[in-house]
């Protein structure tokens, strides 16, 4: 039987618990509270994120990430992308030599620039064909629900996405291999960013025509991105693309598009910040992609907005007139 340790007792870390139970694996997710992770194991459900929603048998919790870790065919990495690094330097020796690292992160690292899968394979020491990532529209509540979703596995090795395809495959949950890890990651990334962007907009009161152009001039800005550092320009209109800029853009669920509307009705970010219980990964990864886009030479006008009103300060009126005062040019270039 596939074994899986699932680090984060999240948002999204538990309902993909659930899903890989669900798909006959064993399960161990670890967790950095004793008092969450006995409740888990006593009553299988976790009710500061998923309420209501009973895990199956096959999952157990554990704060022993030794434990979690033992005899696993994937480790599976679901914490805030800012705290990999540190979190995954204490685990490293512990992972087996054949145990494929899966990333469902979608931050880009502050201060380095690198994508996780980057982060994944410096701290622990092991090459691409033993880095996973899962990317696409994957709105944990509905997922938690067993509502229909797809999503994309991309790893650089072929096998080993058919393999995590399988382990993750269910009913409710469509699994699709790429091997373009570079744009799945970026895909993920940059849509929390422009979440945030058509929050703002949202909140300020505009309309569907506006909304549209942010998501996609923002798949431009992204693609321009991607093409820069290696990926497939087809991967952008897929699942990790559009697929999850859409629902992550018109979401109610979506952490980032709500805290883009708070923005945009006028809260402050202290109040926004202060009012965000999940991680909202785009208000800390537009500083860092936009570190990545000037480090290639790469225009994303909209990811520069967003931080000029989130990490400087700028009112959303001024930062979305400036947008619209760009200079008039060719849609494609
Ligand atoms: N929630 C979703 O719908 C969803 C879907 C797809 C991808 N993601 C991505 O998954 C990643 C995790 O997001 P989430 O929604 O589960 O976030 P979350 O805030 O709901 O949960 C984060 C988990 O990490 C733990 N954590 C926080 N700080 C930590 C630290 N310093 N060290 C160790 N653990 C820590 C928390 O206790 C919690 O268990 C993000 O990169 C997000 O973009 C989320
Ligand atoms: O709630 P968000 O904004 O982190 O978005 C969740 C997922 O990434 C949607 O696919």
């Amino acid at each position: 039987m596939t074994r899986c340790a699932v680090f984060g007792t999240g948002s999204w870390g538990t309902p993909f618990a659930m899903i890989l139970a669900d798909a006959g694996c064993e399960v161990t997710l670890w967790g950095r509270r004793q008092e969450l992770v006995d409740t888990i194991e006593r009553t299988h459900e976790n009710p500061d994120y998923l309420p209501g929603v009973r895990l199956p048998d096959s999952v157990h919790a554990t704060t022993d990430p030794a434990e979690a870790l033992a005899g696993a065919d994937f480790a599976v990495l679901a914490i805030p992308s800012q705290t990999l690094r540190q979190n995954l330097a204490a685990w490293a020796p512990l992972i087996g030599p054949r145990t494929v690292l899966v990333s469902l992160m979608k931050g880009i690292e502050l201060g380095t620039a690198k994508r996780m899968s980057e982060v994944v394979q410096e701290v622990a020491g092991v090459g691409p064909e033993r880095v996973a990532v899962v990317s696409g529209p994957n709105l944990a509540k509905e997922i938690a629900n067993r509502q229909p979703a797809a999503c994309v596995v991309a790893c650089t090795d072929e096998e080993v996405a058919k393999r995590l395809q399988a382990a993750c495959h269910t009913p409710y949950f469509r699994a699709y291999t790429n091997t373009d890890v570079v744009g799945c990651e970026l895909g993920g990334a940059v849509k929390n960013v422009i979440a945030l962007a058509v929050g703002m907009a949202d909140g300020m009161g505009l309309g569907d025509n506006s909304k549209a152009t942010l998501m996609t001039r923002g798949l431009a800005e992204t693609t321009r991105l991607g093409l820069a550092l290696g990926a497939d320009p087809l991967t952008f209109s897929g699942l990790a693309g559009m697929g999850d800029l859409v629902a992550t853009c018109s979401s109610p669920l979506s952490r980032n598009h709500t805290f883009g509307t708070n923005l945009g009705r006028g809260m402050t970010v202290e109040e926004t910040i202060a009012a965000t219980k999940q991680t909202a990964e785009g208000v800390k990864s537009c500083e860092s992609v936009l570190d990545l886009a000037r480090r290639n030479h790469v225009e994303m006008p909209i990811v520069e907005a967003v931080v000029d009103v989130v990490h400087h300060g700028r009112p959303t009126q001024e930062v979305l007139a400036g947008l619209m005062a760009r200079s008039a040019k060719p849609e494609r270039r």
